[in-house]
């Protein structure tokens, strides 16, 4: 059994007080004031740093190779039309030659030159569907690769550990929005490219090298000869492409992080009056992508030119050569034929060019997805990780230590704590203590650097993280609301299965939310707007801890939960968490001290390690030193 691994260092500094059991257990945790990160103006450098550390050296078009095997019948499907396209096009080049001659020339009577009419017009026409087709096909195709990618690349991002996304080095939520929506439409664009261009030409390059090779054997190989060159010049311009296609795709990325950033915090903008200095760096990020835009459109306009000046230049001069050699043996309507079959050549060859500088424009793109999908999460569930159907919520912390980075100072240090279940505790302790981060330990959002956390004696390691947040309930210190309706935010966890309005309404009258809710215009159905903006701090509070009653975990976590609410309000709640503390484990993070003497005991956080505080000092201490000392408001 897994707890019998336990460290037998000891863990239990804080043992439980005789406590009756309860069914289940709940945490509640309430700090101060609710922290505003500041508009970190280094934030841009920070995140190009990070993005080009990030190149990986995977080949980038092998990353999207099996999506597009997957629409390969929808590929064929397209190819077949292109190539249905092609044949109906060589059909009609000599028809329409000898139509016009027979009708210069009054020389077929006029039902042939209807039926021939007809068959151009079908013809026409088939060129024409199939041109449509062809190009619907394969957009089809592209289109659904990028939505697999997506969904597959949002999938892995939501599986990252929290260090990913948060600290220094944490990745912004902007840069990763840009990739899966801006960079994705990249991919989309070119794999469609691809598909369209390197097929179809190559018909139509089979067909006309078959008539060069029929016209001239030795001038076909001359012509043969040029491809290596102009291949290499395409090559090394496409390298170059590819390097300032990345250095466009990062100061985009740059613009969306920081409007990401700064919009929604526009009430802070507004306060401190920070319209023109945020335009000034609005421009600063503009002008950066218009900048490196405008390089890489250059390099795109650029590359076909020299391609081409290069490719007729040299065959030009191979020709010429050539022809003075070879003309003696040549009939001068095979010499016609050869540079007409050369000049249907010369785009082909030259869409082949565009093609693999679509690939080289889009490369970066791929990358950049594929950077989202390639690490694993470090917090890792093991495969026999196992389900717990029911929490009574006893909670054990055994010589818990973390740190956020392998040079960073300690947050916790060797910390124990044992908490029954059914039991209320409160952690209090100045701002910076480690109390949230306890949390994220406990929610398994980061691994401790040593020691062992077990709920009902089953160390977390060991179970499934799904189980594990099941049966922790989380009040958090930013609450989060989405767009959508009071219903749906409260039940946000039964979102796709079908929400419980039941219980919707129950969790709301526990968390003294129902008064509100039923005087707005449409009840639990009114939307609240993006991130419950049309909803007061005390309402988008007392929200989210009626979300987190709907669960109805058997460990709830409140952060700051009261902080947000006025006397009356705060009351009120109070009062829902007495209810809920009646039939569970909770702990509290609280810095008010009406909240915290609702708890059982009562622990201090600072340093990285936990004191247990008597109730009766803290009655008995004066609340101004309480205050002064950082533990309550
Ligand atoms: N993702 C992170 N990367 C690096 N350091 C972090 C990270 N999150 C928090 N910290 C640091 O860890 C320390 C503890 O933070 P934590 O949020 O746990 O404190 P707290 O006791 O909950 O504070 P408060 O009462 O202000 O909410 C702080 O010094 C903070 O700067």
């Amino acid at each position: 059994m897994p707890f019998l691994l336990r460290p037998t260092t000891p863990c239990l500094l804080f043992p439980p007080p005789p406590f009756h059991r309860r069914s289940s257990s709940l945490i509640l945790k309430l700090p101060v004031q609710p922290s505003t990160r500041p508009l970190s103006s280094g934030k841009s450098s920070v995140f190009l740093v990070r993005a080009n550390a990030t190149v990986n050296s995977l080949k980038p078009f092998e990353n999207v190779k099996p999506y597009l095997q997957s629409e390969s019948r929808t590929i064929l499907a397209g190819w077949l039309c292109s190539l249905v396209s092609v044949v109906s096009l060589s059909q009609i080049i000599p028809r329409i030659g000898s139509f016009t001659s027979n009708l210069n020339a009054n020389a077929a009577s006029p039902m042939k030159l209807r039926n021939a009419a007809l068959v151009l017009a079908a013809l026409f026409l088939a060129r024409v569907v199939t041109g449509y087709l062809q190009q619907a096909f394969l957009w089809e195709a592209a289109l659904n690769s990028v939505y697999r990618i997506r969904v597959f690349a949002y999938q892995r991002v939501l599986e990252r550990e929290l260090e990913f996304f948060e600290g220094g080095d944490g990745i912004s939520s902007g840069d990763i929005a840009y990739r899966i929506t801006a960079e994705a439409s990249e991919v989309a664009d070119t794999m469609y490219a691809l598909l369209n261009i390197v097929v179809p030409s190559a018909f139509q390059i089979s067909a006309m090298a078959t008539h060069m090779v029929v016209a001239s054997p030795v001038l076909t190989l001359v012509s043969a000869m040029v491809i290596p060159s102009v291949a290499l010049v395409i090559a090394f311009l496409g390298d170059r492409l590819r390097k300032i296609s990345r250095k466009a795709q990062i100061a985009s990325a740059a613009l969306s992080a920081y409007l990401n950033e700064v919009l929604p915090a526009i009430l802070f903008v507004k306060a401190n009056n920070a319209e023109v200095s945020e335009t000034v760096r609005f421009q600063r990020f503009a002008r950066a992508d218009l900048s490196e835009r405008f390089k890489k459109k250059k390099m795109k306009s650029l590359i076909p030119q020299i391609v081409q000046v290069i490719y007729l230049g040299s065959l030009s001069v191979f020709s010429v050569g050539a022809v003075t050699l070879a003309g003696s043996s040549l009939s001068s309507s095979a010499i016609v034929s050869f540079m007409t079959s050369l000049a249907f050549l010369i785009e082909p060859v030259q869409d082949l060019g565009k093609a693999y500088n679509e690939l080289k424009q889009g490369e970066p793109a791929i990358e950049r997805l594929f950077d989202l999908t390639s690490l694993k999460s470090k917090v890792v569930e093991r495969a026999d990780a196992i389900q717990l159907e029911k929490v009574a919520g006893e909670v054990e912390l055994c010589n818990i230590s973390f740190k956020y980075g392998e040079e960073m100072l300690p947050i916790l240090d060797g910390l124990n704590l044992h908490i029954k279940a059914g039991e209320t505790i409160a952690l209090v302790g100045p701002s910076g203590g480690g109390k949230t981060t306890l949390i994220k330990l406990l929610l398994r959002l980061y691994e401790p650097s040593s020691g062992s956390i077990y709920v009902d004696k089953h160390d977390i390691k060991d179970i499934k993280l799904e189980s594990l947040r099941q049966h922790v309930g989380l009040v958090s210190q930013d609450i989060t609301l989405f767009t959508g309706t009071v219903a749906e935010n409260i039940g946000y966890r039964d979102l796709t299965t079908g929400i419980d309005m039941k219980r919707v309404e129950v969790a709301a009258r526990t968390a003294n939310a129902d008064e509100f809710i039923s005087n707005l215009p449409e009840g639990y159905d009114t939307g609240i707007g993006p991130r419950g903006s049309s909803l007061s701090g005390g309402q988008r509070q007392r929200l989210a801890i009626a979300r987190a009653l709907y669960h109805n975990s058997s460990i709830l976590i409140l952060d700051e939960a009261t902080s947000a609410l006025d006397s009356m309000s705060e009351l009120l709640v109070r009062q829902a968490l007495e209810r809920v503390m009646e039939d569970h484990t909770v702990i509290v993070i609280a810095h008010r001290l009406e909240t915290v003497m609702m708890a059982q005991r009562v622990f201090l956080m600072d340093k990285g390690k936990l004191k247990e505080l008597s109730r009766s000092s803290l009655l008995s201490t004066h609340k101004d030193s309480l205050s002064s000392a950082g533990l309550v408001i």
